[in-house]
């Protein structure tokens, strides 16, 4: 994707795209988007804490050539950012995963695809095309026959990593999607699980009974009509608890479920973990030999008053650093701006991803949307490279940051 000097007058920023999106979705879906658990204080943290950090840029340095790409899942990327997963883009668009997957396609950009989307994991691969990795974001069921049939699908459909999501044991109180009994509209489904009458399955009758009848169990279970959260687990419409109120699995622990992860997914899928918000996880991450870690606190809609993940990152990427191991650090969550994404590589993060603005690009054009939310951060991010005095991603360093402290003062890094 280069640089494209048309522009959309109407949105020219994320900030924009945001609010013209906001006048675009119903109050279910706004409310279920864009909110945060509780009183929304990662949220905003999230966001706010990238104001602490200021660039030092460097001057007459030839940046007539930047190269913002960066190899991922052995791609080339375009800029060191992809889409995080997010649940059910349907109801942002009825094209819903298909259309980000296309424009994730064109700009040349890692697109992750949530367990719970409203479009099969085997559509959004043949829409992203061959080249190009997916990665599937994984929760653990209780069942394990249920995961492992999701996992041998991504297998098979061509995905190139799995991303387990590891901050939800328990569902966060979202307070409006309680307040809204949020539900999925029964023209959608949740649609790696609720296929009865397709056979996307890996797995015959004979070979893995145990699967077949795990499907079987869920889609009886009613998973596409998704229920409200009632506050502690997820209902359905006629009172059954229903397929969302196991994805937050409380019993996932290190030494069973990560190495059994690993045993389902090597060496065709990296197996990475999201959610990481200590440097303490990071190095046990590195002792369990995960492919790389993404700190994550979920878009601040699990635990509130969770540090934001900017603030985070770096005592996770002092701690793997000290384990001497290559592990790969990523970071999402309030990454509005291509300074953000500059400002987060600055800290140490390796890669970012984006998640409610996407969403916001889908309500307003779809894969049209998607395209300009994609190519704002990617001019901005070029843009900023260019003024900062880089013109690769690795010379991007400490060295370019300043912190503005609590007193005012500001510090080098
Ligand atoms: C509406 C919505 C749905 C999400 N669904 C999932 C999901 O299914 N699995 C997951 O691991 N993370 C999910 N996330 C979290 C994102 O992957 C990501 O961590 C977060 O959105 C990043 O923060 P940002 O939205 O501020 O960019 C969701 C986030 C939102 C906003
Ligand atoms: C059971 C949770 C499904 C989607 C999700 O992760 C979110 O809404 O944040």
């Amino acid at each position: 994707m280069t640089s494209n000097p048309t522009h959309d007058l109407e949105c020219l920023t994320i900030d924009q795209l945001e609010k013209i999106a906001a006048d675009r979705m119903d109050k279910q879906t706004r409310d279920y988007y864009n909110e945060g658990a509780d009183s929304g204080t990662t949220l905003a943290e999230n966001k706010s804490a990238y104001q602490k950090y200021r660039i030092r840029p460097r001057v007459l340095r030839d940046v007539s050539k930047i190269d913002t790409s960066v190899d991922i899942f052995r791609f080339k990327n375009t800029i060191p950012m992809g889409v995080a997963p997010t649940a059910m883009q349907r109801l942002a668009h009825q094209d819903g995963e298909l259309a980000t997957a296309r424009a994730c396609k064109k700009a040349g950009i890692v697109m992750g695809l949530s367990s719970f989307s409203t479009t099969s994991l085997e559509d959004v691969k043949d829409a992203l095309g061959k080249e190009h990795p997916g990665l599937l974001q994984l929760y653990l069921f209780e069942d394990r026959e249920e995961s492992k049939d999701l996992i041998a699908r991504a297998k098979k459909a061509g995905y190139k990593a799995v991303a387990l999501t590891v901050d939800t044991p328990m569902l966060g109180r979202r307070n409006l999607e309680i307040k809204n009994q949020f539900k999925l509209p029964r023209h959608l489904k949740s649609a790696n699980f609720d296929r009865v009458g397709e056979n996307h399955s890996v797995t015959s009758d004979e070979k893995e009974p145990e699967a077949n009848e795990a499907r079987k169990r869920m889609q009886e279970q009613e998973v596409s009509r998704a229920g409200y959260h009632d506050g502690s687990q997820w209902v359905s419409p006629t009172g059954r608890i229903t397929f969302h109120s196991h994805a937050p699995n409380p019993t996932l622990n290190w030494e069973r479920d990560i190495d059994w992860l690993k045993q389902q997914c090597h060496p065709e899928m990296e197996v990475w973990v999201k959610g990481i918000a200590t440097g303490e996880d990071a190095i046990l991450a590195c002792h369990h030999g995960v492919d790389g870690v993404i700190v994550s606190n979920h878009g601040g809609r699990q635990l509130n008053g969770a540090l934001a993940t900017i603030d985070a990152l770096p005592e996770v990427v002092d701690a793997v650093k000290s384990m001497n191991r290559k592990m790969p650090v990523h970071v999402d969550g309030g990454i509005r701006h291509g300074t953000d994404v500059f400002k987060a590589l600055a800290l140490g993060a390796d890669f970012v991803w984006i998640g409610r603005p996407v969403l916001w690009g889908l309500a307003y054009k779809g894969q049209e949307g998607v395209e300009l939310c994609l190519k704002l951060f990617n001019d901005e991010f070029r843009l900023c490279m260019g003024l900062a005095g880089v013109t690769s991603v690795d010379e991007i360093g400490k060295e370019y940051l300043a912190k503005i402290n609590r007193d005012g003062f500001v510090s080098k890094l």
